[in-house]
């Protein structure tokens, strides 16, 4: 064996380092929290190409959050180098896009084609029951949605769905699903869902293209395998083969962290391994290296009540009985808080942990708020994963939509989305005669708006609004095909008048609202820069400073992404998340908060028996992430619609033994109060194009958020100016001139 192959298997201990070396047959581990699953799989990549020969082009690693795909490449690099970047270590999604932007051709689509989110895929749905005359009480676009995902997570389609369907409720679905699907094909448009359910078809339809990626994927790996769905194992089947040119397969999961079933995720998947795969070998780790023991035993004491799990395992660390947990009953949800707060200032006092080093866990998004407003008030720097994401802001939504529309001009939720935003006299009745045109000529919605002058019924207004649309589109469509995204973007900004709306408002939060249009332009521009630097993960250039791929980088970011870089700000940022969210991380300190029976198990879990081991996993999957120091809260009474409610101690702590948690009596005493307010900035200012500021290189500036800076990089004219500008405080940032409250000194 060569050097660099002993060196990785040197600090593996002896399943990890047969986990590494196996050859040839599928490979299962399976193994609790923290056992080094995904380690093996970074150090297995390393080894097959230190010791036996393969070249990075074969290696396709997948996983389920983008965080961990970019987590994964970094400690592949880390062990390889630069030859990780020809590999494709990607999500289900991003590797299956890849694979369809190449092969859509043959699936009779445009290679342009747009990715629908849940947000677009919804509204998609209100039409379609407006269209068929159906109830939206009884029938809601979110319950349809619901229904569709699971029936294409099974690899159902529309037909199939009608032939199964014994009642009228499942006839419903199946008549709602055929039109939906036949609406996407129209708008050369896919869901989700449909962006594994279509590669399993591609590969399905087309053998010989599912053996030229056989062919050139020698080794599939998969981590978290406990969360695949059908879609996603049969994908997995299809790409490795059982004939005799498969692929190697080596999947890792732990059926305990199985926290997906409400998108289909079935633990069948690792379970029934070794019957999909009949010379399956399988591997068990048993030794925990994240937490101590003391962490462990009471997420064993906890799992060990479900009924469903797999294979049994008993994990040990060796890490010593550490510190103990602590509890702490709080008076209401704001004590809870305040609780949390004062023991995270201690700690980072004493020096005991970091505040990047810090996680608060939470069954449900709102549980959030309370946290907020106590670290606002404490000057404890934190970020929310999720809630109201960047992505999912009203404005971001609609200029991403005309971007869209730069790329695919058949986007018809795009276009009806925006068609009228900002107002320009495009009522419902004109919408709705552009439509009935749309059908007419069977032509997409945004075909047919460039046609209008065939529909008769459009009012002589909505009809110059509908032209203007169609112009501001068009042009950007042009500038689209030579310039780099953030342009396009500020082009559209301009053109449609967006921001002068915004400026016009006395609403205060349309402030935010700028800011969140510079900052997608910033985002634009971040991407651009990293294609041309090359540090966007890259598959022989396949992605470009455009806007087809800065679209596809956009859908793909998932709320796992916003976890900020610990090393990023010194001493980072607390993390508050959702439980769901948290997998598959690590934290030295942990708050596992709202143990509130009703709240966490959730309510609607408790009378299904499967439902309520599903919350156990999660809680789990919760105890498991923390390294030295775990907290266990709840806040007994919280307010519900202003009333005071009464709650139950979480029946999973009384699964935890007695003796691992010290309760506290109360809070500890409030901390001198660190001034860190939030700021309601200055009314925003759009400025007219000739109020510019002309700046240099070298110029010194001030804003009047982030204070002084200097420029160090300008581009772009007129109202689309930008300067890049070095804060002293990290990255230089980039602003929209027109709209930054800057001003030359
Ligand atoms: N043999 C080992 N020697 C030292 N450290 C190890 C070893 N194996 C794993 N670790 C460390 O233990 C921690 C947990 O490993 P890893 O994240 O790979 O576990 P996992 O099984 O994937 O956990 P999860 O189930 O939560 O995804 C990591 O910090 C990893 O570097
Ligand atoms: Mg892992």
């Amino acid at each position: 064996m060569n050097d660099a192959a002993q060196a990785l298997l040197t600090g593996l201990n002896e399943p990890q380092r047969q986990a590494v070396e196996h050859a040839g047959s599928p490979l299962l581990i399976v193994a609790g929290a923290g056992s080094g699953k995904t380690r093996v799989l970074t150090h297995r990549i390393a080894y097959l190409l230190a010791e036996r020969g393969a070249h990075p082009g074969e290696i396709l690693a997948i996983t389920f959050t983008n965080k961990a795909a970019a987590e994964m490449r970094e400690r592949v690099e880390g062990l390889i180098g630069p030859r990780s970047r020809a590999m494709w270590v990607l999500t289900f999604h991003s590797a299956c896009l890849r694979i369809l932007r190449r092969e859509a051709h043959r699936l009779g689509w445009k290679p342009s084609f747009t990715i629908y989110d849940t947000d677009d895929a919804r509204r998609l749905l209100t039409q379609i029951v407006k269209d068929l005359g159906l109830d939206s009480k009884k029938h809601s676009p979110r319950w349809l949605a619901a229904e569709i995902s699971r029936l294409k997570n099974e690899l159902i389609g529309p037909d199939r769905a009608a032939a199964a369907a014994d009642d009228a409720r499942a006839a419903l679905v199946a008549d709602v699903y055929a039109q939906y699907d036949e609406r996407l094909r129209l708008a050369q448009a896919v869901d989700f869902d449909d962006i594994i359910g279509a590669t399993v078809k591609l590969f399905r339809e087309f053998p010989e293209v599912a053996r030229s990626y056989r062919l050139r994927f020698r080794h599939v790996m998969v981590d978290e395998y406990q969360d695949t769905n059908h879609a996603q194992y049969t994908l997995v089947r299809e790409l490795v083969g059982t004939g005799d040119d498969k692929s190697e397969l080596c999947v890792v999961g732990d059926a305990d962290q199985s926290i997906y079933a409400f998108r289909g995720a079935t633990i069948r998947n690792i379970i029934e391994f070794e019957r999909d795969f009949p010379d399956a070998k399988t591997i068990l780790l048993e030794q925990n290296y994240r937490s101590t023991q003391t962490i462990l035993d009471a997420a064993n004491g906890v799992i060990r009540n479900n009924t469903e799990r797999g294979r049994e395992k008993r994990l040990w660390s060796d890490e010593g009985t550490g510190s103990a947990i602590l509890g702490h009953t709080g008076d209401n949800e704001h004590d809870e808080a305040a609780w949390v707060a004062g023991r995270i200032d201690e700690l980072v006092d004493d020096k005991e942990t970091s505040f990047g080093d810090t996680a608060i866990f939470y069954r449900t998004n709102a549980q959030s708020r309370a946290f907020e407003e106590v670290f606002v008030r404490r000057g404890i720097p934190y970020k929310v994963v999720g809630g109201v994401r960047f992505y999912e802001r009203k404005e971001v939504r609609d200029m991403l939509a005309y971007l869209k529309l730069t790329a695919n001009p058949d986007d018809t939720v795009s276009a009806m989305r925006v068609v009228n935003v900002p107002k320009r006299g495009v009522g419902d009745r004109a919408v709705a005669e552009v439509e009935a045109l749309a059908a007419r000529l069977r032509i997409s919605f945004p075909a047919a708006l460039h046609r209008v002058d065939e529909a008769p019924g459009v009012s002589g207004r909505a009809r110059t609004g509908i032209k203007r649309f169609c112009e501001i589109v068009d042009e950007a469509t042009a500038l689209a095909g030579t310039a780099p995204p953030e342009e396009v973007l500020d082009k559209l900004i301009a053109d449609t008048g967006y921001l002068e709306g915004l400026e016009q408002s006395t609403d205060p939060r349309d402030e935010g609202r700028v800011e969140n249009l510079q900052e997608l332009v910033a985002v634009a521009h971040e991407f651009t820069e990293q294609v041309v630097r090359g540090t966007v993960e890259d598959d022989e250039a396949e992605l470009n400073a455009d806007v087809p791929s800065f679209l596809e980088h956009v859908a793909l970011v998932s709320d796992a992404d916003s976890i900020p870089d610990p090393e990023a700000e010194e001493g980072g940022v607390v993390t508050l998340m959702t439980l769901h969210t948290a997998k598959g991380l690590e934290f030295d300190t942990v708050f596992l908060t709202g143990l509130d029976d009703g709240l966490f198990p959730h309510e609607r879990s408790m009378n299904k028996p499967g439902d309520l081991e599903e919350e156990r996993r999660l809680a789990y999957v919760g105890l498991t992430r923390a390294r030295k120091h775990l907290h266990l809260t709840r806040a007994g009474t919280r307010n519900i619609f202003g009333q005071p409610e009464y709650y139950a101690a979480s029946r999973f702590l009384a699964e935890i033994p007695g003796d691992l948690v010290k309760w506290s009596e109360s809070a500890p005493p409030p901390r001198v109060v660190k001034s860190k307010s939030p700021s309601f900035g200055q009314p925003i200012v759009v400025r007219n194009a000739a109020d510019v500021p002309a700046l240099d290189v070298g110029d010194r500036v001030s804003h009047d958020k982030w204070g002084l800076g200097r420029v160090v990089e300008l581009k772009g004219a007129g109202p689309r100016a930008q300067a890049r500008i070095d804060f002293g405080d990290g990255e230089p940032k980039w602003v929209i001139l027109r709209l930054a409250p800057i001003s030359k000194l």
